[in-house]
């Protein structure tokens, strides 16, 4: 077994002389949650790495793939990992051999450290998130075939690893990597592709060819663009220079005149063209579009909120920045909070710049990753619009970050190693000197309290584009203005939809509930429903019909029998879920036609586009949709948005409660009236005097967001304060009783710089079948908090730290 080797305090080059026989060693990460940063290996005589090199090592009996890595002396004193016990020389084993890739950057590892070090994360679990759509040979476009003259040999051979980084051991090291891979059949060596048979040049015919005066010309023309430089041309451009037809070049070849030949491989992302549909940006927009872009065009890193209204132009505005990087020749990472906006972002972007951006998201095949992976580190993907792991592509030249809807809670992540895309996206454009820009009409306040302390710039586009005006917002007070018995909706609203529908105009309804309902209970026994492996209510589904635990997704049918007492047909659904909306309205307009927007639709992107089509066509009356249809939508015909129960979020005792309600119904009211006609939004609540509900009355963001920092500011929340969760997850609630009482006898209670707080047992006390307890620790923003969770841990045994989640930064209190 290799040494375990987690850093030295001091900083040390990739490879090390020891003074044991002069043996070098090469500390090398593996994409495994193996403990320590870091493996070390010796290095076999001859061979010289440098740090990114990618590797093949032995583990254990296996050969697996690692990184050359350095020692983390970028990261803050108090993130860097302790020191490592000292190494053994002799028992190390040496690298196998260096592969035919371009070496990893150095920004991407330094963020991979940052990550692993500020998530308490192991290393190359982080790594694995980098690696995994690397791939084990250069992806290829398929060459262009050309026009050549029978006497042309091209000057060099055709490689696809033309476009990388030029190895240094790929002439000069034994076994180099293209010998090395002779033998290992993942890295073919790469030489010009065979001809196919049927394009193979026909032999000359003998002196009988005929050489026309159309045909001079094109062997002219030909013979031209080789001194030109160029490997050939192909029929369309050949037929077009010389204008003649295609028939009269193949005939030339069966003649055996001219021959074709493998040309340049096609890039594997067309560049943008920045010039393609410039639009005419607005007085505001100009403007910020020029603050965006003095520091892309200085090369400094620097955050930049682009703070907007709803329908302001944005995206246009950062489209502009985005282009002003790529004529830099540097490359934009755009992050979307959720993979189903991607589709009309793409489409967005194509009528921009001419050419399809480069995704990334869940919902690709291997082969798609692998081609955006190359076309990252090799400079070729200008562009890459994707989810959160997104950060982890290899980028050659990061020039500008974009995280779009910066408030968004889905980028923050809460499996595998947590961590907060958009705090992390600001780490990895620092570590690239690239600057950052944030977007959104409803900013965090973490983003708020950074522009307040002078570290973020402000940027502000106060109008909506062209002659659409912010929508008229009402609120229904739903104790003066109930629904219909066993109905949601207000009369007030239904109204006003009717009048909305009647103009052929949309209406969009929002509830964030997926299913029918949330609750069934037994009218005989009072039993609810409840999931078998978590402390949730199964949620009753009628499209298709059964119950789905949302916590773990267990699902069974829908019992007719009350599985308690056996009473039948006696279950009553409790309280509304978007399905159930939808069965009210077509009670109420059965001509209508109704599309439901919410994960259970939106299954994929294809799904998505789909139905925004149908919307941005005019082919549905009224949407109704979950939080799905909050984010960036631009229907043009929509002019009624109804808040079926903005209440609904207030609830429970989360910090950001009243933000997220506020952020999130702000998104959603911002879908009425984005064009010609005004925007209508009726918001139902039974608490309407909340100052979350008032502000977003008042549409007065900014003086909630100064409230609300206030209340955080006074009681060290963040962002004022530093948070970090420690979840306990066991089969048994006796273990996870029992690891919490250890957590809580080595707490560090003795620092009364910091709060403790449980261990509790949380609302989701049982998740799958995992009993769940929960601590807390807070300090001021001058504590970081990770050496002492980590010093904490240490003091536990370490069959119970397996039990032991960390959160750093938490969302969820649940
Ligand atoms: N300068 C412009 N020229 C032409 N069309 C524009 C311009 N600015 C904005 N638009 C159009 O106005 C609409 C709203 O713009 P955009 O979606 O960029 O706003 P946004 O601020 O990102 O909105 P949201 O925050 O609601 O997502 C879009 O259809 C966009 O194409
Ligand atoms: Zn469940």
């Amino acid at each position: 077994m290799p040494t375990l080797a987690p850093p030295l305090a001091t900083s040390s080059p990739a490879v090390t002389d020891t003074n044991a026989r002069q043996k070098k060693t090469v500390l090398i990460a593996l994409p495994y949650p193996l403990p320590g940063w870091g493996f070390h290996y010796s290095l076999p005589q001859g061979m010289a790495l440098r740090p990114g090199d990618i590797v093949h090592v032995p583990l254990g009996k296996r050969v697996e793939t690692g990184i050359v890595w350095e020692e983390p002396t970028h990261l803050p004193a108090p993130l860097r990992p302790p020191a490592a016990p000292p190494l053994n020389p002799a028992r190390l084993r040496p690298v196998i051999a260096c592969l035919p890739l371009p070496p990893l950057p150095q920004t991407l590892r330094q963020f991979i450290d940052w990550v692993a070090a500020y998530t308490l994360s192991p290393l190359g679990l982080v790594l694995a998130t980098s690696l995994r759509a690397m791939p084990a040979k250069p992806v290829m476009e398929k060459a262009n075939w050309l026009w050549q003259p029978l006497s042309f040999t091209p000057p060099t051979p055709f490689s696809p690893l033309a476009n990388m980084d030029k190895h240094p051991l790929a002439k000069t090291d034994k076994p180099g990597p293209f010998e090395y891979s002779q033998h290992h059949s993942a890295y073919p060596s790469f030489t010009q592709p065979e001809p196919s048979p049927n394009l193979q040049p026909a032999k000359l015919s003998g002196p009988s060819v005929r050489i026309t005066p159309q045909r001079s010309k094109i062997l002219q023309c030909l013979t031209q663009a080789i001194e030109e430089g160029k490997t050939g041309l192909s029929t369309a451009e050949l037929a077009e220079q010389t204008q003649t037809n295609p028939t009269v070049i193949k005939a030339m070849s069966k003649a055996g005149l001219i021959k074709q030949g493998a040309g340049p491989a096609a890039p594997l992302f067309s560049p943008p063209d920045l010039t393609y549909n410039v639009p005419t940006l607005s007085e505001h927009q100009a403007k910020a579009a020029e603050a965006l872009s003095v520091p892309i065009r200085q090369n400094i890193f620097c955050v930049t909120l682009l703070e907007g209204v709803t329908g302001s132009g944005k995206t246009e505005v950062y489209f502009q920045a985005m282009a002003e990087a790529l004529a830099q020749n540097r490359q934009v990472l755009v992050l979307l909070p959720e993979i189903a906006l991607s589709a009309q972002w793409i489409s967005r972007f194509q009528h921009r710049f001419g050419v399809t951006p480069a995704v990334w998201h869940s919902d690709m095949t291997p082969k798609q990753r692998r081609k955006v992976w190359q076309g990252c580190i090799t400079h070729q993907a200008k562009v890459v619009v994707g989810a959160r792991s997104a950060l982890f592509l290899p980028f050659a030249t990061l020039g500008l970050v974009v995280v779009d809807e910066e408030h968004e809670t889905t980028f923050k992540q809460e499996e595998g190693f947590s961590y907060n895309a958009r705090d992390m996206a600001i780490i990895r454009a620092q570590l690239s000197q690239a600057p950052v820009i944030l977007a959104s009409a409803t900013p965090s306040l973490e983003t708020y309290a950074n522009i307040q302390a002078g570290k973020y710039r402000h940027v502000l586009l106060p109008n909506r584009h062209g002659h659409a005006t912010t929508p008229q917002i009402k609120l229904l007070d739903m104790r003066q203005h109930p629904p219909l018995r066993g109905m949601f909706l207000s009369p007030l609203l239904t109204e006003a939809m009717a009048e909305t529908m009647d103009k052929n105009q949309q209406v969009m309804l929002f509830l964030n509930r997926r299913g029918y309902a949330p609750l069934t209970l037994c009218r005989s026994c009072g039993h609810r429903l409840q999931c078998p492996h978590c402390t949730a209510w199964l949620v009753a589904h009628h499209n298709p019909p059964r119950l789905i635990c949302h916590q773990c997704d267990h699902q069974e049918p829908l019992p007719s029998v009350c599985p308690a007492c056996g009473a039948d047909h006696n279950l009553a659904p409790i309280g509304p879920g978007i399905e159930r909306i939808a069965e009210e309205v077509h009670t109420l307009f059965p001509q209508k036609r109704v599309t439901i927007m919410a994960s259970d639709t939106l299954t994929s992107p294809q799904k998505t586009s789909q139905i925004v089509e149908q919307i941005t066509a005019g082919q549905k009356d009224i949407i109704i949709g979950t939080q799905s249809v909050a984010k960036g939508w631009h229907f043009p015909h929509l002019t009624l948005v109804g808040i079926v129960d903005a209440d609904l979020s207030l609830a429970g005792g989360d910090l950001r409660a009243g933000e997220h309600t506020l952020q999130l119904l702000h998104q959603v009211a911002g879908r009425a009236g984005r064009e010609q006609v005004q925007g209508h939004v009726l918001i139902q609540s039974y608490m309407p005097e909340h100052p979350v509900i008032q502000a977003l009355a008042k549409g007065d963001f900014t003086a909630f967001l100064r409230q609300e920092s206030k209340i955080r500011q006074a009681g060290f929340w963040p962002p004022y304060g530093r948070m970090i969760a420690l979840i306990i997850t066991a089969e048994t609630e006796q273990k996870a009783e029992l690891i919490a009482l250890q957590l809580a006898k080595t707490a560090p209670h003795h620092r009364t710089d910091l709060q403790i707080l449980g261990p509790s047992t949380p609302v989701l006390a049982i998740l799958r079948d995992q009993h769940r307890r929960r601590m807390l620790i807070r300090a001021p923003k001058t504590i970081f908090l990770q050496p002492i969770i980590q010093h904490w841990l240490s003091l536990i045994p370490k069959e119970s730290q397996k039990h032991i989640d960390i959160d750093v930064d938490p969302y969820s209190f649940f």
